[in-house]
This record gives C-alpha cells, sequence and structure tokens, in this order.
C-alpha cells in the first residue's frame, strides 16, 4: 500500500486537454498519482467533492519592492496574498524596490530576502536600464527569469527606462544570452510631452490622464520594439498590452516567425475608464484602464486567443499615494492593488464567455511555465510539483476584511467573483484553507538549476 502525505478526492481536475473527476496522491511535494480513485493511505486526504482543481497560478508579473521600499508591500504579505489567490509561484519585477535588480549584487540580496520570507516559489526579473547592458551576463548566469525594461517613464527615479541605443544593445546581448526582454511598451516621448502640457493647462483630471497615454502610444512603443527585435533576434514579452492595435501588431509579428508572447492584466479586461473617474486613483495604472468600447474589444480578443497569458502586475503603495482627495491625478501612483485575483478573474472572464475552463489553466500556468522555462510546473501531471489550488463555484464578494496585501486598497474591494479560493496548495502543503494562510513552508527561488528545458 502506498503510503502519500496528501489524497484529494473527487475534484474535477483540470488537466491539459479535458476535466475529469479524479483523485490525486501526492507524496514528497510532487503528485505521485492522479487515478479514478487513488487507493493508499496518507496522512491527510481532502475532499473536493463539486470543486474544480487547477495548477498553482504562475504570475509572473508582481511588484513587492523589497528591499528598500517594503512599506508598499514586501516577500511575506507579497506571497501569502499570491497564495491566497491561487498562485504559487510569482516572478517579482526588477523596480520599485531599492536598489533595482540591476547588478549582481542586488539579485542576490533580493533572492536571499525571498527565501527567507516568501512562502510560495518565486522567480526574480533583471532589469536592463542606461548603462547596465555589461550586467546582463551575470544576471543570466545566475538564473534571471529574463529581462524589463521600460519604453515609458517608470516614475522611479532608481530604474531610468530604456533610451533606443540601450534597447538595442540590451536586445543584443539578451538575445545571446538566450532569455527573453519584457517590455513595459508606451512610448516615453508621447506620454511625457502630453502629459506636461496636461499639467502646464492645470488639466488634471481623469480623462485628461486617459488622455495623456492614448493608444498610440502602447502602438508605437511595440512596433518599435518589434522592429528592433527583428534586427537583433531577441525573444520578447510586452507585459499589460492594453489595446486592440498594440495586440493585432504582435499578432502580426507572431505570424512573421518572431518570438514573442504577451500578457494582458484582469483589470484591463475586467475595468474600464468610469471605474476611475468613480474610484479615483486605486483604479490608476499604466497604461490606463480604456474606455469600454476597447474594453470590450481587448475582451473579444482574449476570447479569440490573441493573449498567451494573463498576469497581476500587482503594483501597489501606501495609501497616501492613492489619495482620493487628490486633486492632480497625475501626482497618484500608477498600479493595481490586484495580486490576489488573477485566477478568480480568469474564471470569471472565461465563464462570462462561454469558454471552457480549460482555458484558465493555459493562461494562468501552462503558458507562463513553458514561456519561462519551469520544468517542474505549469500542470497538473503525474511528478510535477504539487501545486494546486481548489476553487468552488460560489459567489464571492470581496471584502477588504479579505484582502492579504499590505494596504487593503483595491479596486476589487466590492466586486462580486463566481467563484472562491478554498485551498492553495504550494509543493504538497496545503498553504491556505479556511481563509487563512498556514504558515511552516518556504518558498524557493527558482534560480538557474529550475530553468531548464521547457516543459
Ligand atoms: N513602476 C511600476 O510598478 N509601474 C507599474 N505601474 C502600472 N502598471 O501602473 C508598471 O508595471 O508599469
Ligand atoms: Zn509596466
Ligand atoms: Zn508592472
Amino acid at each position: 500500500m502506498i503510503e502519500f502525505d496528501l489524497i484529494i478526492k473527487n475534484g474535477f481536475i483540470v488537466l491539459e486537454k479535458e476535466i475529469r473527476k479524479m483523485d490525486i496522491g501526492i507524496r514528497n511535494g510532487k503528485i505521485s498519482a492522479i487515478q479514478d480513485c487513488v487507493e493508499g493511505t496518507a496522512k491527510r486526504e481532502i475532499d473536493a467533492l463539486n470543486q474544480y482543481i487547477f495548477p498553482g497560478v504562475i504570475d509572473v508579473h508582481a511588484h513587492f519592492s523589497e528591499p528598500g521600499r517594503e512599506f508598499w508591500e514586501g516577500f511575506s504579505t507579497g506571497s501569502q496574498m499570491m497564495a491566497a489567490g491561487g498562485c504559487t509561484t510569482y516572478f517579482d519585477m526588477p523596480l520599485n524596490g531599492i536598489p533595482s535588480t540591476i547588478n549582481k549584487k542586488a539579485l542576490l540580496d533580493k533572492a536571499s530576502i525571498g527565501e527567507v520570507k516568501s512562502c510560495v516559489d518565486f522567480g526574480l526579473w533583471g532589469g536592463l536600464v542606461p548603462g547596465n547592458v555589461e550586467n546582463l551576463k551575470e544576471l543570466a548566469e545566475l538564473g534571471v527569469v529574463g529581462f524589463k525594461a521600460f519604453l515609458s517613464e517608470t516614475g522611479n527615479e532608481e530604474f531610468q527606462n530604456v533610451d533606443d541605443l540601450t534597447l538595442l544593445y540590451g536586445m543584443q546581448e539578451i538575445s545571446k544570452l538566450g532569455k527573453v526582454l519584457a517590455l513595459h511598451a508606451e512610448s516615453a516621448p508621447i506620454t511625457s510631452w502630453l502629459q506636461n502640457r496636461k499639467i502646464k493647462f492645470g488639466q488634471l483630471s481623469a480623462d485628461d490622464y486617459l488622455a495623456s497615454r492614448p493608444a498610440i502610444a502602447e502602438f508605437e512603443a511595440v512596433n518599435r520594439a518589434i522592429a528592433y527585435a527583428q534586427i537583433t533576434n531577441c525573444p520578447l514579452h510586452f507585459v499589460h498590452i492594453s489595446s486592440p492595435d498594440a495586440v493585432l501588431a504582435i499578432q502580426k509579428a507572431k505570424l512573421n516567425g518572431m518570438d514573442i508572447t504577451l500578457e494582458t492584466c484582469p483589470h484591463y479586461l475586467l475595468f474600464n475608464h468610469d471605474d476611475l473617474i468613480e474610484k479615483g486613483a486605486i483604479a490608476k495604472c499604466a497604461p490606463p484602464l480604456r474606455e469600454e468600447e476597447v474594453k470590450q474589444q481587448l475582451v473579444s480578443l482574449f476570447v479569440e486567443g490573441k493573449f498567451d497569458m494573463i498576469s497581476s502586475d500587482h503594483s501597489p503603495c501606501t495609501p497616501d499615494m492613492k489619495d482620493s482627495k487628490m486633486h492632480n491625478i497625475f501626482t497618484a501612483w500608477g498600479g493595481i492593488s490586484g495580486g490576489q485575483f488573477t485566477l478568480l478573474s480568469t474564471i470569471e472572464l472565461v465563464l462570462q464567455n462561454n469558454m471552457s475552463l480549460l482555458q484558465v489553466a493555459k493562461y494562468t500556468s501552462t503558458n507562463p511555465a513553458h514561456r519561462f522555462k519551469l520544468k517542474g510546473k505549469g500542470k497538473i501531471e503525474v511528478e510535477k510539483d504539487a501545486d494546486l489550488v481548489i476553487v468552488s463555484m460560489e459567489p464571492f464578494k470581496v471584502d477588504e476584511s479579505e484582502l492579504f496585501s499590505k494596504h487593503k486598497l483595491s479596486i476589487y474591494v466590492g466586486h462580486t467573483f463566481p467563484c472562491r479560493i478554498k485551498q492553495t496548495i504550494a509543493r504538497g502543503n496545503v498553504l491556505f484553507e479556511n481563509g487563512q494562510i498556514n504558515l511552516g513552508t518556504r518558498g524557493e527561488w527558482l534560480s538557474i538549476k529550475a530553468l531548464i528545458d521547457a516543459v
């Protein structure tokens, strides 16, 4: 008789190609059996009757701002928030912390903090900024998941956006290193010029903010980056794409054989510019939430399969930086606090649009694992890490008291999802259940060891 650590019985398992009611047996942090009826003893059994089991979310875009600005978020609260939302692996962005992750020392310091404080596995992005092209090699050798650069201003003096030559030299080097360059693609000249004019004329409303970051700023930056990638052969990943023309430009480049992926975030598909007007700065992000009509076009492109993955871009700050009484939207921090809701949002979107729940696993786990070569993750399969999330299909209205992020300000407060996270299991440990985090296990930094051949 096999002895398992955990058996999950009777759940609808979201596999790669089908959803089937079966049992899962877990041993030593790995999935060791998936059968109609797993025979054996176990230290613990969970009955997941009428519930769905998804592979743990891999959220490739989060800002935890530690070290240096852990009062904005941090590995401890941030990773617990991720776990509460069904995420078992996240990638932390190289900016907002101090220092930025742009050299070996900063990377290793951040990794060692994460290894102590993170309750789930994590990867770290390295930054490409003016002046650090020569550091990219050592960062790649230590196992950054990829590099990130900003084409627009970052709002962060410790992390400068790239000029065009840095972008070209950086792409050439990243291509040689066999890594992916993630881009925040909005044109710096267009957005800065428009923003400066708005501020000069005292035009400081939500509408002015939207007008200062038009879709064409994204379109221009995406096209420029694609042209540079064509010359340098650099694999690209476009983060938080928010406008239909940009999606179509990327689609065209993919059809031409270029190695490019793109993500969008739940907030671009669930919320719109009216939320910025009504809720104020908590709904401010860059690129901005779009008008309803544009949002709907973006949802259609999601339904058509034009995105590769959904990530949160969890980018919080202190409440005073989002003060709703602020009369100048330009001075508020841009970033949505939403890391807890990537899975629930994707399920909502999929159900609303009559798509299969198989798509949820693809966008939130399988495709990210494949793109970033996380060998042991991304699917519910024997021998993969036992990173699982159990979801019940009961409506869940988000209350501030249920937020695990450091600050309890989020555009999602008051939003009702059609589903709720019951349990999150990370490497076989039941990390989240009954609305609580069970601390005691630690995540691992997915450095070079974990990043081998694609799944
Ligand atoms: N410095 C940031 O964290 N910026 C982030 N802010 C957003 N998206 O509003 C981002 O990803 O660009
Ligand atoms: Zn960005
Ligand atoms: Zn971001």
